[in-house]
């Protein structure tokens, strides 16, 4: 069963742009979760143009289902992380001045680094999640840090799936392949939509949970979140 995971950065995107609390992003993820989302992401970034480091603490009591925090392990972003323990921790080796993430970690040649982030995190109940290209030797990789599952980048899939080539799909399903016969638990995002789940998810066995912001949330302004909520809900499990 695949659970969606609704990423609201763009809704303290919006806030942000005014100033003030509008729209509250609690009072989001609280509706999130009452249409059935499955869990809340936010990424936090050094620089809080979206998501806020004090977002993180209104947002913990509140969140009942999954809480997933992703962002680059910097030390400010490890100290947040213990301090709200959320459910589980999404590594994203993103620089600063990224508009977006736009890569997978090198699992090879960050393996001691992430191999210590990831003990902390695990010593301290935090499920670990690390995001990664779909490439065979960096889902091998992945098992040397000991992370818990891996978080497929699918935005080259939704690339080449918006542009009417559904064979972009192949590596995804060959790591996706891999990482279960190495005991990796699968998540994915990027560019997800109501257009490109269903058949992403048809064609990777095991995935366990995709997490959806940028295009819900646009989707969200023609459908309204609770229609599009359930609209992915239905595509995931049916
Ligand atoms: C990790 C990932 O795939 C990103 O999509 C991210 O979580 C979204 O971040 P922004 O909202 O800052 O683009
Ligand atoms: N981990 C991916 C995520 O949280 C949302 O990415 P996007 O849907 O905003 O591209």
């Amino acid at each position: 069963m695949t659970k969606l995971s609704v990423n609201i950065n763009k809704i303290a995107t919006l806030r942000n742009s005014r100033g003030g609390d509008v729209p509250n992003v609690v009072q989001v993820a609280k509706d999130v979760q009452k249409f059935g989302g499955e869990g809340i992401t936010v990424h936090p970034r050094p620089d809080e143009r979206h998501i806020r480091y004090q977002d993180v603490f209104d947002l913990r009591p509140i969140v009942y289902t999954e809480f997933n925090i992703e962002g680059n392990p910097i030390q400010q972003f490890i100290d947040l992380v213990l301090k709200a323990q959320p459910e589980q921790v999404t590594l994203v080796p993103d620089a600063e001045d990224a508009i977006t993430s736009n890569a997978g970690w090198d699992t090879i040649k960050h393996k001691d680094y992430l191999k210590e982030i990831i003990s902390e995190f695990k010593r301290n109940n935090i499920r670990t999640s690390i995001f990664v290209d779909p490439d065979l030797k960096m889902v091998e990789g992945a098992v040397d840090t000991g992370t818990d599952r891996i978080e497929l980048y699918t935005e080259e899939f939704a690339k080449t799936y918006a542009a009417g080539d559904k064979s972009g799909i192949k590596p995804y399903a060959e790591c996706a392949e891999l990482a279960s016969q190495l005991g990796l638990g699968i998540n994915a995002g990027h560019d997800l939509s109501l257009e490109n789940i269903r058949f992403f998810k048809e064609n990777i066995p095991g995935l366990l949970e995709v997490s959806i912001g940028h295009a819900l949330i646009a989707e969200s302004l023609y459908m309204g979140l609770e229609n599009v909520v359930k609209q992915y809900l239905k595509l995931l499990k049916d």
